[in-house]
């Protein structure tokens, strides 16, 4: 029997649930999170964004036929029209203008994390490209599941962070996650233990960079 996606969360459990509800996550739910940390956090995400943008543009680079070439696409299209738009009208409703967006310097953590992934994906093939990139689409899909099923979580206008959350839950996102999973469910049934483990390596090494994107969150760390 080959391999599926929850193989691999399978095989980071610990950095997984670390990542998923980290405490930055659980300040989004109580809606408690430090205002400056979040503002520090969306400024980055937007750096951030940007580059997860060009790797799926690589991705169609590396696609091999016309379906592959169409998910791509459709990535790169839920970061600029769904993820993106939200993103600078949520910086607009925080005080941050797209002037100051656009000189922005990248905190450490970014650059660790984008150019980790790019580099994947050059490296590799497409199926590297796409673990590299899960743990941001399908654990941000997740972490918005989660933060509903926890009872200290706060919906509604008692939570400055409720439309985050909105964002995530809501249908284009969750699509989007659904058929990454789908997508990855059949590619690695394909795949040898040997090649399973190389792509354990790339998805914990993106898990433990997402950890460390919302600690520089907390930590206002540049
Ligand atoms: C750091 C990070 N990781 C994931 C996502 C969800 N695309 C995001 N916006 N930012």
């Amino acid at each position: 029997m080959g391999y599926r996606f929850s193989d691999l969360t399978d095989a980071c459990q610990q950095d997984w649930r670390a990542y998923l509800e980290h405490d930055f996550v659980r300040g989004l739910g109580a809606g408690d999170l430090d205002e400056d940390a979040f503002r520090h956090y969306l400024q980055q995400d937007y750096l951030f964004l940007i580059q997860f943008a060009r790797a799926y543009a690589l991705a169609a680079y590396k696609s091999r036929d016309l379906t592959e070439l169409r998910q791509a696409h459709d990535g790169l299209k839920t970061i600029l029209d769904v993820e993106l738009d939200l993103h600078l009208g949520y910086c607009r409703d925080w005080g941050i203008t797209e002037e100051d967006l656009a000189t922005l310097p990248e905190a450490r953590a970014t650059l660790a994390y984008t150019r980790y992934v790019l580099d994947a994906g050059s490296r590799g093939d497409l199926l590297d490209l796409r673990v590299a990139l899960a743990p941001c689409l399908v654990g941000y899909g997740e972490i918005a599941r989660w933060l509903n099923a926890q009872p200290f979580t706060v919906r509604g206008d008692a939570n400055p962070y409720d439309a985050w959350i909105t964002m995530y839950e809501g249908e284009p996102f969750q699509a989007a996650m659904h058929a990454e999973r789908a997508w990855l469910d059949a590619r690695l049934a394909e795949v040898t233990p040997a090649r399973f483990d190389g792509l354990v390596r790339l998805f914990r090494d993106a898990t433990r960079l997402e950890i460390d994107f919302w600690q520089m969150g907390l930590d206002r760390a540049d």
